[in-house]
């Protein structure tokens, strides 16, 4: 695998640095490079061919605090030939409205700037009432739940990853 992938997390309390870190490990061969998107330059993205955003949904449906930073400037990256897979981590029992909109709202934007999307993820075995996050039924990437379904986030991620891999062309 000599392809090099970026993987770029804002994180507030923790849980989706430490989600990183589990789908960098999974990945192996140290193919994955993190970087948490408060210490980052927009000039970092055009690195790779290959990018894993993961952003946790903050304050009743909106991004984290560093990727709202960052947000407008996203506008200025050329996304043309990148592919881009996401992850989220959310609370689906305490904001069951609004489960994970942060990375729907992160795809949306970086799809309209040349992205394109791999790694969408099924809805079984969640309970939750929207998102923006949907795509034809399917999550735009892997929704992890570290506030309720803790016990199935190494499963969940050697899956992603694994389809990922096939995704990526790796
Ligand atoms: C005030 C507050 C608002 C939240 N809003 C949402 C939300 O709208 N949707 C969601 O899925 N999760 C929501 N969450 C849950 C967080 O996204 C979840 O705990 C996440 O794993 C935190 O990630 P982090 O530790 O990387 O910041 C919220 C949590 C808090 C405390």
């Amino acid at each position: 695998m000599s392809k090099k992938i970026g993987l770029f997390y804002g994180t507030q309390t923790g849980k989706t640095e430490s989600v990183a870190e589990i789908i960098r490990d999974e990945f192996g061969n140290n193919v994955v490079t993190l970087h948490d998107i408060s210490q980052a330059e927009i000039a970092d993205f055009d690195e790779y061919q290959y990018l894993i955003i993961g952003c946790p949904t903050w304050n009743i449906g909106e991004l984290q605090s560093d990727w709202e930073g960052i947000y407008s400037e996203l506008d200025d990256v050329d996304f043309n030939g990148k592919v881009v897979a996401y992850f989220g981590t959310g609370d689906q029992i305490g904001y069951a409205d609004n489960f994970q909109d942060a990375i729907g709202i992160l795809e949306e934007k970086i799809s309209q700037c040349g992205g394109k999307t791999v790694g969408y993820w099924s809805t079984e075995g969640y309970d939750f009432n929207d998102s923006k996050a949907l795509r034809n039924g399917k999550f735009v990437g892997l929704a992890l739940d570290e506030d309720n379904q803790s016990d199935l986030t190494d499963d969940r991620i050697k899956t992603w990853v694994s389809q990922l891999k096939s995704e990526f062309g790796l």
